[in-house]
């Protein structure tokens, strides 16, 4: 078994990533995050962009899941392919660190183009590759063109995936059961004990982000419950 994928062997990847329109968006911000997710236990992180890849790789010796996102005002997140769509894309992440680079392989591109893509990064970087999915079928046509994980990123960012609040726990079972390659839990997971439960669906790994890294929306959390108590007596 590949060393990498032995160090990530169940074990927690932490997410480090803020959009400009976020509090914590900047590459010094997210070398902080990805040094304190490694005081607290995190054995590889996720990180967006070549400075902030860069920036985490400087900062800490974990492994990277690099993944580029590209968006403007018109992009339509359930619609739009948005992580790392093209080669070059994923060249920038891989010369800024990455490990491993991640890119979305749902049916939302076609096929071919997919495979295409998997096999020009694969030829030509010495890298290894997530496949970020949203269904069952998604991940088996990722893992026959040749990625060396599959993660359930997208199961509910697709409009024809399962929509839930929660993880889901089907999709990493289900792929666990059909492919002969370690699965990535991801999406949604709040909870240590959802976490233990994906294990238990047969993840490989895991990788947790807005519970651990993004604030403003752990604060939310707290403050939606809150409201609901106070008004509760009204
Ligand atoms: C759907 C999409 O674009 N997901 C992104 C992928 O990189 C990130 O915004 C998520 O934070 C990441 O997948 C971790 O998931 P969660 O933050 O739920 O733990």
């Amino acid at each position: 078994m590949n060393e990498l994928l032995n160090k990530l062997k169940n074990g927690l990847i932490v997410s480090c990533q803020a959009f400009e329109d976020e509090p914590l968006h900047g590459s010094d911000t997210m070398a902080k995050m990805a040094v304190a997710a490694k005081m607290g236990g995190a054995v590889g992180l996720r990180g967006c962009w070549p400075n902030d890849i860069k920036a985490m790789k400087k900062a800490t010796d974990l492994p990277i899941v690099g993944i580029y996102k590209v968006m403007d005002e018109n992009t339509d997140v359930s619609r739009d392919i948005i992580i790392t769509p093209t080669f070059e894309t994923a060249k920038e992440i891989y010369d800024a660190g990455a490990d491993i680079i991640a890119l979305d392989c749902t049916k939302r591109r076609s096929s071919l183009e997919t495979e295409k893509l998997i096999y020009k990064i694969k030829s030509e970087l010495d890298v290894m590759i997530m496949a970020d999915i949203s269904t069952l079928e998604e991940g088996i046509d990722a893992a026959k063109f040749g990625v060396d994980i599959v993660s359930t990123t997208l199961s509910g960012y697709t409009k024809y995936s399962t929509q839930s609040s929660g993880p889901d726990y089907d999709l990493v079972q289900q792929l666990a059961e059909k492919i002969d390659k370690p699965i990535n839990a991801e999406g949604r997971y709040w909870e240590p004990e959802q976490m233990i439960k994906a294990f238990e669906c047969g993840a490989w790994m895991i990788t947790i982000g807005s519970a651990i890294t993004r604030p403003q929306l752990i604060t939310k959390r707290f403050a939606d419950r809150l409201n609901e108590y106070n008004t509760k007596g009204e």
